[in-house]
């Protein structure tokens, strides 16, 4: 039974699937402080937040099972990703289920912003009834810059444009010929403050986006621009908003988030020109339904059958490209078991090489998968596919990927090499169309072997009788062979044997081996999730 652990207000009917799951059991805490979360976060397996609960190294530290955090919306700025990934921990969140909410709440601030509506509405409620101290303007005819051309801000776009506005765009990502389809201009930000007579920002808080506007932005702007920020707090500088608020260069601004929240600037939220409101952009029930529901499948998806789709700290695969790449990645796992095995010591350099089609795919799951396999030899639970490149930079283990399209005999092939000091070891492999999963390469030798739970490989002589002999020696012991490789280099040089085995080979089998004449090495090879299944490529 895997545990969900909800901290921050999140709809119960999003979360049905989770309470309906025999596999699954839910239990809600909200108010919580990050000492309490701390304290119990050791019982759970999925922890699902808001932006409310601060989901802290400190309590990802104190977590011993927890596998996968869940943003029940867009921005992951209260969780600690870098500690997440490091733990090993998954990081996903719900990216489209707000973007509605987002964009009406964007639309209803600037309209609020233009008619002075909260204004309005305070007065007349208190009792006057004053018709002339209201007076506002219209969107229709006016500019509108939006800096941040993602979901939220070509929804905000779509519905500015119905209300007669032109658009003003930038976003690094924006290009002409989307900004064509859209109906909008692409601009420079520069642009936008000498044109716009509201702006209205959206893009994620970064180290670029942090003070984006700030005193130097707002002298450039139209004096009597009106600002709005449904995105996050700090992207527009809050004490320059107050003094151009101050001074009128800014007539009219309307925030949702802010630079610490709760909200406690008080000049900007006193300010009689200022609207605001407490971090509400994605609070509708839609919106709140949408985003519970997104990461509540998704979580079971990923404890059921470990498919991942909004993953913030892995790489993105999509469910089609997942089903494809799957036997290979099942394959490139195994083949990081075998090779490790085979090297028998930490590596300090790894290879991987990509061949044919597997070369035209994104791989970067794949060699995260191979790279679990290696680690997980020696790391053993503490590794897995989100923790696997930084455990790696972590043991100061150097790793290259190449790709190419040459098919090395296969229409897909791949090819792990591990080096440390004084050695190598090489391990190839490919999904056979109907026959599913073959190791052809075990150091500089080919081979044909479909990998197995039990697997002896024997470094020999190739001279006759070897083959015999190795065979009694299993018979002697009750070990039957499955199935029995023999590559070689050229005849009556080194050679090697691959066999497969119905169980494991002990040490007093492995000394026996040895000690026959010819024999070179002996290294029993153990694959945890071995026998896979055959899957049509
Ligand atoms: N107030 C609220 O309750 C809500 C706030 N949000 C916030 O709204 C923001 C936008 O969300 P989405 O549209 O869903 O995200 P998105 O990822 O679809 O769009 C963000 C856009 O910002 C652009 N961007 C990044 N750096 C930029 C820069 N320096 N200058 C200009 N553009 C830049 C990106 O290229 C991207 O197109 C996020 O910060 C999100 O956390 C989202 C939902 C609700
Ligand atoms: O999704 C986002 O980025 C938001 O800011 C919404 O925050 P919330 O889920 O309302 O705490």
């Amino acid at each position: 039974m895997y545990k969900v652990l909800v901290t921050d207000s999140i709809s119960d009917s999003g979360l049905k699937a989770l309470y309906d799951h025999p596999n699954f059991t839910v239990e809600k805490k909200s108010g919580l402080s990050p000492e309490e979360i701390k304290e119990i976060i050791k019982d759970y397996d999925a922890l699902i937040v808001r932006s409310q609960t601060q989901v802290t190294e400190d309590i990802l530290n104190s977590a011993d099972h927890l596998r996968v955090v869940a943003r029940a919306g867009v921005g992951v700025d209260n969780i600690d990703i870098n500690a997440a990934t490091k733990k090993g921990i998954l990081v996903i969140n719900a990216p489209g289920g707000n973007t509605i909410a987002a964009a009406e709440h964007t639309m209803a601030m600037m309209l609020s912003l233009a008619r002075r509506i909260p204004h309005a509405h305070m007065s007349t409620s208190a009792g006057n009834w004053d018709r002339n101290a209201f007076k506002g303007v219209e969107l229709y005819e006016k500019t509108l810059g939006i800096i941040g051309m993602g979901k939220i801000g070509a929804e905000v776009a779509k519905r500015a444009k119905k209300f007669g506005m032109t658009i003003l765009g930038y976003d690094p990502y924006l290009t002409e010929e989307r900004a064509n389809m859209m109906g909008i201009t692409k601009a420079t930000l520069d642009e936008i403050a000498e044109a716009a007579d509201f702006i209205t920002v959206h893009t994620p808080l970064t180290k670029d986006t942090k003070g984006l506007i700030n005193d130097d932005y707002l002298a450039k702007t139209k004096k009597g621009v009106r600002i709005i920020n449904c995105a996050r707090g700090g992207i527009i500088d809050e004490a320059a908003l107050v003094r151009g608020l101050n001074s009128g260069q800014v007539a009219g601004a309307a925030i949702d988030v802010f630079e610490t929240e709760p909200a406690s600037n008080q000049e900007l939220l006193s300010h009689p020109n200022a609207i605001v409101t407490p971090h509400l952009g994605a609070s509708t029930v839609e919106a709140q339904e949408k985003v519970a529901q997104e990461v509540s499948e998704e979580i079971i998806d990923i404890f059921e059958t470990e498919s991942i789709r909004h993953a913030i700290n892995m790489p993105q695969v999509s469910g089609e490209k997942q089903k494809k790449l799957q036997p290979f990645i099942d394959l490139g796992e195994q083949i990081g078991i075998l090779a490790i095995q085979l090297l028998k010591h930490a590596p300090d350099k790894i290879e991987i090489n990509y061949f044919g089609e597997l070369a035209k795919e994104d791989n970067d799951l794949l060699t995260r998968t191979m790279i679990k396999g290696i680690l997980s030899y020696h790391l053993s639970d503490s590794v897995n596919m989100v923790n696997a490149l930084h455990l790696l930079n972590d043991q100061g283990v150097s790793f290259n990927v190449t790709k190419s399209p040459a098919s090395k005999g296969f229409a897909s092939y791949m090819e792990l090499t591990l080096y440390n000091e004084n050695d190598k070891a090489i391990v190839g492999g490919t999904i056979l169309n109907g026959y599913g999963a073959r190791i052809v390469k075990m150091n500089e030798y080919r081979v044909d072997v479909r990998p197995e739970r039990y697997m002896l490989y024997i470094e020999h002589n190739d001279v006759p009788g070897m083959i015999g002999q190795v065979g009694s020696i299993l018979g002697n012991h009750q070990i039957n062979i499955g199935t029995m490789q023999v590559g070689r280099a050229e005849a009556g040089g080194e050679a090697i044997m691959v066999l497969t085995l119905d169980k494991q080979v002990g040490d007093d089998v492995a000394q026996e081996l040895v000690k026959m004449d010819g024999l070179r090495a002996v290294q029993f090879l153990e694959l945890p999730n071995g026998n896979v299944p055959v899957y049509n490529a």
